[in-house]
């Protein structure tokens, strides 16, 4: 709703073009000032008295001169220094100087109105910007603009991805108002980022930067991209040890690369997969897992409609496949065909029932992604740098107007935590000391869930996948 007083923020006006400069200046004013009451109190007697005596002593100016200098060079420096670390800590000055940059790009865009003011002698033009307002949060940025059918309606229709290249920042939404656009964005995320002993799984999320968790049961399954060295293994690892803390995870790694070394771990004994044949029969006892949990979940006398795995205390499980693209890319036409029906079951149907798959690739190429599976993988997160056609692939094609800017940080790269708003992202924090091997070795067990002896036929799941509005199987 609107209300009868909405602050837009400061209007940019012509001002604003050096302001950056200007606000140095004003500040540096009183110095100056004070300099000149100095030069007159202190040297201009001086001066005076040499001119009397037509005898003039540069000696005699070089303290008094020095003192000058110093009133004068020194606060200049101190503020220059003051502006420049305000500026680098996104402080005053930053903010300043983010105004700056909306007036030049008006400007130099040729965004304003030229308007003549006769005097008599001469004729003096003066340029009028739109009404673009700038506001600014701790973590956000608004910035509005006409959007009235005017000259430059179709224009700041379509600006947000340059306010994202202008100011390496996120936009995250756009609120619209007769006459004016609001664009949301977001700046300095990396404060954001937390450290890998505040990665917890807890209440069905995992924590994985301050406002950004993963609700694996309202967004299930993950898809994690990246090119070599991005941090895509450290942030596998992460996962793996927030969430072996709470259900059970089994990792496929047809690279036999770093996850592999887990399986020297007592807690990952039998959880730790490699070779096609083995990491086919990983996903098949996922969707064995999956039917056995829903004929489970119908069974028992708590059993209640519309309630998932959370509401009967299911641990969740999960099952991690590092490298999909390449290992898919080696399969033959018949194990394709199997691999990818199980992904596919799991992808679609079990959610309610708590299983989860993340997939790990360097780049999710629609090959490798058969039968709808990448668009109902919801939680998506690019990590290092990636081509911005790897971008758009991970996030999807209606991204193209997003501006995806490569940093070299690791850890770093976007997430889509479900709104379809891919942001900025850095993946917790791992510090040098930290040793996977050695925090994993402290957990004694996985939490799974003990089935017993429910082995389902085709019609109990049938049933049960009817109970949970399920598609049912055609066998
Ligand atoms: N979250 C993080 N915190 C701290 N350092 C990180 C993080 N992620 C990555 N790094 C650093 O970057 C290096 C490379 O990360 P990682 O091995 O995870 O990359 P990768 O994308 O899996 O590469 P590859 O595919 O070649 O294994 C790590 O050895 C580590 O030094």
């Amino acid at each position: 709703m609107k209300n009868f007083f909405d602050y837009r923020g400061i209007r940019i006006r012509p001002f604003h073009l050096n302001i950056y400069r200007t606000y140095l200046l004003v500040f540096w004013f009183p110095f100056v000032l004070s300099a000149l009451g100095y030069s007159y109190l202190f040297i201009y007697p001086i001066l005076l008295e040499m001119k009397q005596a037509n005898k003039y002593d540069l000696l005699a100016l070089w303290l008094p001169s020095g003192g000058l200098f110093l009133l004068l060079i020194i606060p200049l420096l101190l503020l220059v220094m003051m502006r420049r670390s305000s500026f680098i800590r996104g402080g005053y000055f930053y903010r300043v100087y983010q105004r700056q940059m909306l007036a030049r790009l008006l400007e130099s865009n040729g965004l304003y109105e030229k308007k003549k003011r006769k005097s008599k002698e001469q004729t003096r033009e003066r340029i009028i910007f739109p009404k673009v307002y700038y506001r600014s949060t701790k973590e956000i940025l608004y910035l509005t603009l006409p959007t009235d059918g005017m000259k430059w309606h179709d224009r700041f229709q379509k600006i947000a991805k340059t306010f994202e290249e202008m100011y390496i920042s996120d936009f995250i939404s756009e609120k619209k108002e007769m006459g004016f656009t609001t664009y949301s964005l977001m700046i300095d995320v990396i404060s954001k980022r937390i450290s890998i002993e505040d990665c917890i799984a807890t209440d069905g999320k995992i924590k994985l930067m301050e406002g950004v968790s993963w609700d694996y049961a309202e967004v299930p399954h993950m898809l994690v991209t990246g090119g070599t060295g991005g941090g895509k293994t450290y942030f596998l690892l992460t996962l793996i040890q927030a969430l072996v803390k709470v259900g059970t995870v089994d990792i496929c790694d047809p690279k036999e690369a770093d996850l592999k070394d887990l399986q020297d771990l007592r807690l990952f004994k039998g959880h730790v997969f490699y070779g096609t044949k083995w990491i086919a029969k990983c996903l098949k006892n996922a969707v064995a897992e999956m039917n056995q949990r829903y004929v489970y979940m119908k069974a028992l006398p708590t059993y209640k409609t519309g309630k998932n795995f959370a509401y009967y205390g299911i641990p969740p499980y999960f099952v991690i496949v590092d490298e999909w693209a390449a290992f898919y890319s080696t399969l033959n036409y018949k194990e394709q065909e199997e691999i990818l029906g199980y992904v596919k079951e799991l992808v679609l149907k079990a959610r309610q029932a708590g299983v989860f798959l993340i997939l790990a690739t360097q780049r999710p190429d629609a090959e490798y992604f058969g039968g709808g599976i990448r668009d109902n993988i919801l939680f998506r997160v690019s990590l290092g740098k990636l081509q911005e056609q790897g971008y758009h692939m991970t996030f999807g094609n209606e991204q193209k107007n997003k501006a995806f800017i490569n940093k070299s940080i690791k850890g770093r790269g976007y997430v889509d935590d479900g709104s379809a708003i891919p942001r900025e992202f850095y993946a917790p924090l791992v510090p040098k000391r930290y040793d996977f091997i050695e925090e994993l070795k402290k957990i004694s067990s996985m939490k799974l869930l003990d089935t017993k002896e429910v082995y389902p036929t085709v019609d109990e799941i049938n049933e049960a996948y009817e109970e949970f509005g399920i598609e049912k199987n055609d066998e």
